[in-house]
């Protein structure tokens, strides 16, 4: 085992598609109990990023340590079997299978498999809603039982570090105060967070440092604590005259 205090930590990576670069060379870390934002407007790479880490999309330079093990050369589902899950934006779930069954499946590597049962009643502890309707097919489920769904999905993977992306997007205020609670339960479990966010008050209210992504690069720091002037992330991400 390593002495490396961060379970994550990025060193110039760079990734894009075809002729167009996305990541322009991006360095961050995760300390290992920590909650990490990132932060920007849509379209400058976050998603790139998490995909780029998970080896999703090959970079096309820099490297990548989990802790502390550089983690390059592996494929994407060696990488989840480390324990980096990845819980991607947008509807991911197979629409006709049920949520027991989706939960299941998501167990896939031996090390989850041995832990299944025990991340399963976890997952229906943390989410009572999936319990409920735990025969029910993902088509049928409302917007923030999917949200709910694919971080129990991640759970399943028995994670040491979890990466969501945009977990809110789309729901009322009173889901994403459920959602809040249900992440930072999961990171009191000692798992560090990576999260991608664009509601900057949700993202402040949950993570220990945020960095700001403009245009493939970060671009700052923010530590929790520190006085936000929200107009001015507003206007440099957004222009001068307002979102
Ligand atoms: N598969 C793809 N092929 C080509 N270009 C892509 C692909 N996926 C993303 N891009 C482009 O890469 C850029 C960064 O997209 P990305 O999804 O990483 O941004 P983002 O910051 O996560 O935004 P959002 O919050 O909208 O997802 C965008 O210009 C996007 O059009």
């Amino acid at each position: 085992m390593s002495n490396d205090p961060n379970a994550l930590e990025i060193t110039d990576l760079r990734a894009g598609y075809d002729a167009s670069d996305v990541l322009l060379g991006m360095s961050l870390q995760v300390g290992s109990n920590e909650r990490v934002g990132l932060f920007g407007p849509n379209g400058h790479g976050k998603t790139t990023l998490l995909n780029t880490i998970s080896r999703v999309i090959r970079p096309r330079a820099g490297s990548v340590r989990f802790m502390g093990d550089t983690i390059d050369a592996l494929a994407p589902h060696k990488i989840v079997a480390r324990g980096l899950i990845q819980v991607p934006q947008g509807n991911r779930l197979f629409p006709d299978m049920q949520i027991m069954e989706t939960l299941e499946l998501a167990a896939f590597t031996p090390h989850a498999r041995k832990e299944l049962k025990a991340n399963l009643d976890y997952v229906l502890e943390l989410f009572p809603r999936l319990a409920e309707r735990r025969q029910q097919q993902c088509k049928t489920l409302s917007g923030g039982e999917r949200q709910m769904l694919s971080i129990g999905v991640g759970l399943m993977c028995a994670p040491r570090m979890l990466m969501l992306d945009e977990p809110t997007l789309g729901l009322s205020p009173k889901l994403k105060d459920e959602l809040a609670q249900a992440i930072a339960e999961i990171s009191a479990r000692g798992i560090p967070l990576l999260l991608v966010e664009q509601d900057i008050a949700f993202i402040l209210s949950l993570v220990d440092r945020m960095y700001l992504v403009d245009h493939g690069e970060i671009t700052r720091e923010i530590r929790r604590g520190t006085e936000v002037d929200h107009q001015e992330i507003m206007d440099m991400y957004f222009g001068s005259g307002g979102a």
